[in-house]
C-alpha cells in the first residue's frame, strides 16, 4: 500500500491532478497470505503477481504496483513494466547486532531469503539460519520475541513503512543487495497504449536500466527465488557497472564476477551470467537453471 501510495503521489504531482483522480485497489497477494512456511517450499513463482496479474488481465485495474525484488523474472507477454521508480535505498539493514562481525558467536538468525542465509552463512559460519517469513512488522515482533538474535531487512521497506530508526545499515559494497532491491515497478497491459504513455511521465530511466540488467542477467542465470544471488549495480557515465555473487546456499562456496556495459545493452548482463555459470561449481550451478528463453 505504501509503494501504491508513492506511486499516486507521483502520478498526480506529474500530471497535476488530485489525488483522487487515481483509486487505490487493495488486494491480498498469496504471498502475503501464506505466513508460515518459506517462500521456496510453497512453491515459489508468482506469489506476489499472480492476483494483480489476474486483476489487470480481467481489466479490473489499469496498473499495478510492485517491489520489482518480488516480480518473476519471466512475465506473461501481455504484461509489460512500463515504469520503474527512482530506487530507493539499495542496502540491507541488519537488527539485533551493529555489524556482521558484532553478531554474537553461534546467534541465532531470522531470515527467509536464500541469498540473505547464504551471505550470512559465508561471513558467519557459526551462526544458525532460522525461517523467519511474514512482513516488516511480523519480522521485527518475532525479533522481539526472542525468535532470532538478528535479522535482516531491506532499508527501503523499512523506510516505505516509516521504520528508520531501525538497524544498522551494511555498506552495498561489502554485502550485496538482492536483484531489483529498492526498485518499485509499474506494470500494465502491453497493449494499453494510453497508461503506458501515462506510466512514461514517472518512469526513472537510470533505475530502469540498472532493473532491466540485473533482470537480464537473471534470466540468463535461470535465477528463481531458490537461487543464492546478490547484485550491485553502480552508473559510470553512460555505462553501467554491475557486479554479481552467486553462493551455494550453506554459504560454503562464492563466486564473484563483474561488467562494464552501455546502460541499454541487455546482452552484457547475459553474458556475464554465462561466465558465472561457467565458473560455478556444481553446488552452487545446481540453483541456477541456466539460460532462460
Ligand atoms: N518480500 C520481501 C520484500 N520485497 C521487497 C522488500 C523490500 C522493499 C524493496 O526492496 O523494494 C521486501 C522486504 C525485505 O526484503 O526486507
Amino acid at each position: 500500500m505504501a509503494q501504491a501510495e508513492e506511486t499516486r503521489a507521483r502520478l498526480c504531482a506529474a500530471m497535476g491532478w488530485s489525488e483522487s483522480a487515481v483509486e487505490l485497489c487493495p488486494q491480498v497477494a498469496s504471498g502475503d497470505r501464506i505466513q508460515d512456511r518459506p517462500l521456496a517450499e510453497i512453491g515459489g513463482k508468482a506469489l506476489w503477481t499472480k492476483e494483480l496479474d489476474a486483476a489487470l488481465l480481467h481489466g479490473e485495474i489499469d496498473f499495478a504496483v510492485h517491489s520489482m525484488k518480488d516480480v518473476e523474472t519471466i512475465r506473461p507477454e501481455e504484461i509489460a513494466i512500463a515504469a520503474v521508480l527512482p530506487r530507493a535505498d539499495v542496502r540491507d539493514v541488519l537488527v539485533g547486532a551493529a555489524s556482521i562481525a558484532a553478531i554474537p558467536q553461534g546467534a541465532r538468525v531470522g531470515t527467509s531469503a536464500p541469498r540473505r542465509a547464504a551471505q550470512m552463512l559465508h561471513a558467519r559460519p557459526d551462526v544458525t539460519v532460522v525461517s523467519f517469513r511474514g512482513n516488516v512488522a511480523t519480522r521485527l515482533a518475532k525479533l522481539q520475541a526472542d525468535e532470532a538474535d538478528v535479522t535482516l531487512l531491506a532499508a527501503a521497506g523499512l523506510a516505505r513503512l516509516g521504520e528508520t530508526g531501525v538497524g544498522h545499515v551494511l555498506e552495498a559494497e561489502d554485502w550485496l543487495p538482492a536483484p531489483a532491491q529498492g526498485a518499485i515497478g509499474i506494470e500494465c497491459l502491453a497493449g494499453r497504449a494510453d497508461i503506458r504513455a501515462l506510466l512514461a511521465m514517472i518512469d526513472d530511466a537510470p533505475t530502469h536500466a540498472a532493473i532491466r540488467a540485473e533482470r537480464a542477467l537473471l534470466l540468463g542465470l535461470g535465477g528463481t527465488c531458490h537461487s543464492p544471488i546478490a547484485v550491485l549495480t553502480r552508473a559510470e557515465g553512460a555505462d553501467l557497472v554491475l557486479r554479481a555473487a552467486l553462493f551455494s546456499p550453506d554459504g560454503t562456496l562464492r563466486i564473484e564476477d563483474s561488467a562494464r556495459f552501455a546502460a541499454d545493452d541487455e546482452a552484457a548482463p547475459q553474458a556475464l551470467a554465462h561466465r558465472l555459470l561457467e565458473a560455478a561449481p556444481e553446488g552452487i550451478r545446481a540453483f541456477f537453471h541456466g539460460p532462460q528463453a
